[in-house]
C-alpha cells in the first residue's frame, strides 16, 4: 500500500458496536462517516458487514479512506463525497512542508480518492470543493491547513444532512397517508451525511404523522436493500418488509405498491438519472402499472456538465460480487467455476419515466431539462 506524506501505513483499528464519535453530525445513533474531534481520525461503519456485524473502524490515513470507498465499506453517493473530503483532511495532517510540497501532496491524495468510484458525481463535487479550500489555505501553517480543511469537510457533511431534511419535507407532501412505498438500494442515513434522500422522504412523511409501509427491494448483487435499508428503517421503527428484485412486477400487478421513491448517483442535464442497477427496470414497471416514480437527491448529485444519461460513466465492478454472496465476514460461491458474471453497478432511468425530482433547491416535476434548469443556482 502506498502512503501519502510518507511513513508506514497504520493498520485499521477495529472498534466495536458503539458509535465512537461523541457528537456525530449525522444526528443519529449511527453514521456512515465522521471526522473525529482533533481532525486526525475518520470513523466509519463497515457497511459490508451489516446487518450481522455492526463494526466501526477508525482510519488515520487517506489510503485507508480510499480503500474503504472502493471496497464499499462506505457507499452511497453523498456519503462517499463526505468520506473523500474527510480523507483529504487526514492527508493534510501528514504534510509539514512548504506551500508547494503541500499542494503537490494534496493533489496526489485527490487523485487517489477521485479514482475510487466513477458514477456518483458527489465524489468529484466534494473533491472540487475541497480543492478550492486547499488552494486558498496552502500558504498557512500546517495546523491551520488541517483545521481549515476539517471545517470545510464538516460543512459539506452538515449541509448534506440539511439538504436531506429539506428534500424530505418536499417529497413527503407527495406521499399519501397509508401508502406502501417501494424503494431500491439504500438511499438512507447510511448513504448520506444522515437522514437520507429517498429514505429522508419516508422519514419526513412518518414525522408528519403519516402511516407508511416500505417495501425494500433486496438489490442484487450486494443486497443494499435487504441488508441496509431494512436495517436502518427497522432501527428507526418504520414498517419495512423486503421483497426480492424479481417480485417487483408481480407486486405492482397485484396493486400492492402505491409509489416508488429512490435516490440517485448522478442526474444529467436532461434529467436522466443514474442509480443502482435495477432501478431502470423498476421505473419501466412503474410506468406500465401507472405508479408514480420519484427521485430524491441533493444538488451535489446534479451534473449540469453531463448532457444526458448516455454520458454518465457506469462503474463495472468485479465478477466476484455476483458469483459469491457475502454474509458478515464469510463468503459463499453460488456459481459454477468457469462461468463468467457481469456486474455493471448502475443503470440509467430516462427522465420521461420520472414524475418528480426532490432536491434541497426545490422540486422538478415533471423532471425535464427545463424544470431542472429552473432550480440551478443563477450565475453571478
Ligand atoms: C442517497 S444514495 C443514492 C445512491 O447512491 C444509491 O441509491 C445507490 O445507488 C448506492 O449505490 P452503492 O453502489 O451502494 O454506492
Amino acid at each position: 500500500m502506498s502512503s501519502i506524506g510518507g511513513g508506514t501505513p497504520i493498520p485499521t483499528l477495529k472498534t466495536g458496536r458503539a458509535h465512537p464519535h461523541p457528537e456525530p453530525l449525522s444526528g443519529s445513533l449511527f453514521s456512515a462517516a465522521e471526522l473525529m474531534p482533533g481532525d486526525r481520525h475518520v470513523v466509519m461503519l463497515d457497511q459490508r458487514l451489516l446487518p450481522r456485524i455492526e463494526r466501526y473502524e477508525i482510519f488515520s490515513r487517506v489510503e485507508q479512506v480510499a480503500d474503504a470507498i472502493s471496497t464499499m465499506k462506505v457507499r452511497g453517493a453523498p456519503a462517499i463525497g463526505i468520506a473523500a473530503a474527510y480523507g483529504l483532511v487526514l492527508a493534510a495532517g501528514f504534510i509539514e512542508g512548504s506551500r508547494e510540497r503541500f499542494l503537490e501532496s494534496m493533489q496526489t491524495a485527490d487523485k487517489l480518492l477521485r479514482r475510487t468510484r466513477p458514477t456518483a458525481v458527489n465524489l468529484a463535487w466534494a473533491l472540487d470543493r475541497m480543492a478550492r479550500t486547499v488552494a486558498r489555505i496552502a500558504g498557512e501553517a500546517p495546523i491551520q491547513r488541517v483545521l481549515a480543511l476539517g471545517a470545510e469537510a464538516r460543512a459539506i457533511h452538515s449541509e448534506d444532512v440539511a439538504a436531506c431534511r429539506a428534500m424530505g419535507a418536499l417529497g413527503a407532501a407527495n406521499v399519501r397517508d397509508g401508502a406502501t412505498v417501494l424503494t431500491h438500494c439504500n438511499a438512507g442515513a447510511l448513504a448520506t451525511g444522515g437522514y437520507g434522500t429517498a429514505l429522508g422522504v419516508i422519514r419526513a412523511a412518518r414525522d408528519a404523522g403519516k402511516k407508511i409501509r416500505v417495501l425494500s427491494a433486496e438489490t442484487r448483487p450486494l443486497l443494499q436493500g435487504a441488508r441496509l435499508t431494512a436495517w436502518e428503517l427497522h432501527k428507526d421503527g418504520i414498517q419495512v418488509e423486503t421483497i426480492t428484485d424479481s417480485m417487483v412486477a408481480s407486486f405492482m400487478a397485484r396493486g400492492l405498491i402505491d409509489q416508488v421513491i429512490v435516490g440517485a448517483d448522478r442526474v444529467a442535464r436532461n434529467g436522466d438519472v443514474a442509480n443502482k442497477i435495477g432501478t431502470y427496470g423498476v421505473a419501466c414497471l412503474a410506468q406500465l402499472h401507472g405508479i408514480p416514480f420519484d427521485v430524491a437527491a441533493p444538488w451535489s448529485t446534479v451534473d449540469l456538465a453531463c448532457p444526458s444519461g448516455a454520458d454518465i460513466p457506469i462503474e463495472q465492478r468485479g465478477e466476484r460480487e455476483v458469483s459469491h454472496v457475502s454474509i458478515g465476514e464469510s463468503e459463499v460461491q453460488i456459481m459454477p467455476d468457469g462461468v463468467r458474471a457481469h456486474n455493471p453497478s448502475f443503470d440509467v432511468t430516462p427522465f420521461r419515466l420520472i414524475r418528480a425530482l426532490y432536491t434541497e433547491r426545490g422540486t422538478a416535476s415533471p423532471l425535464t431539462a427545463e424544470t431542472l434548469a429552473r432550480l440551478a443556482p443563477s450565475l453571478p
